[in-house]
């Protein structure tokens, strides 16, 4: 038994938007989780390299927790990153339960897009040995999937009940009822190079720095 469930939530964040803001919050009423904390990574396993710096990146969700004290900033895969190398979650989740042990409730936050991409994670099959996957919704990505592996998998760990999650240390796949934000990082910037205004995708101080740094093209 666990007695509370907090939740790490990867990304590039390059930059981080609405998106990302209003379903984690949503999340964390919905499962009733204690914490999240947002995950930015060094290298992307499966992107190209984010345009704004490290340091940007942080310094953006600095200012877009601001006023949301159930969201902090987690910057292990930062710190412990190694130049040449991608961050790959399941070294950073086995780096989490050497720090916190067996016991402690760990999710690990997904939109619907990145389920669907996880039979191509490093190792993915063995990332619920470490956490529960919780999934928020994204406009455009179907719940269902073709990959029969990847389908058969979702349908052994899936739970529709929140216990599951609080009751287990980690193992349970949970499709979250959070809202749907039409909003990507890849359109922020598209816009934002053609001189268009993002204000009402992110944070207004977020927002700011963007343009104070001449970011994207701003
Ligand atoms: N609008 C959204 N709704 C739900 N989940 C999202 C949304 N945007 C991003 N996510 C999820 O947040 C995590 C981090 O996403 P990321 O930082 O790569 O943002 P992105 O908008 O998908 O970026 P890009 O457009 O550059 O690919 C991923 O798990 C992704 O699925
Ligand atoms: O471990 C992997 O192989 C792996 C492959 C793709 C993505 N991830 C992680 O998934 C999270 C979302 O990724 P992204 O590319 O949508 O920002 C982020 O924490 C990435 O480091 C991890």
């Amino acid at each position: 038994m666990t007695n509370c469930l907090t939740a790490l939530f990867g990304g590039t964040f390059d930059p981080i938007h609405y998106g990302h803001l209003l379903p984690a919050v949503a999340l964390a009423k919905e499962v009733k989780l204690s914490h999240i904390s947002l995950l930015p990574n060094h290298i992307p396993p499966h992107k190209p390299q984010p345009e704004a710096s490290t340091h940007q990146r942080i310094e953006m969700l600095k200012l877009a927790i601001e006023d949301k004290p159930i969201l902090s900033i987690d910057l292990r895969e930062i710190v412990q990153a190694r130049l040449d190398r991608p961050s790959y979650t399941i070294e950073t989740l086995q780096a989490w339960r050497q720090e916190n042990g067996t016991q402690q409730g760990l999710a690990f936050i997904l939109g619907q897009d990145s389920l669907l991409s996880l039979p191509t994670w490093n190792n993915w099959q063995t990332l619920l040995k470490y956490c529960h996957l919780l999934i928020c919704r994204r406009p455009g990505y179907a719940k269902t999937t073709n990959d029969t592996q990847l389908k058969a998998w979702i349908n052994q760990h899936q739970t529709h009940d929140i216990h599951d999650l609080h009751q287990n240390a980690s193992g349970f796949i949970y499709f979250a009822n959070t809202p749907l934000e039409d909003i990507s990082a890849t359109e922020i910037r598209d816009r934002i190079s053609q001189q268009q205004s993002c204000e009402s995708l992110l944070p207004p101080k977020v927002w700011q720095y963007i343009q104070a740094e001449h970011l994207y093209g701003a």
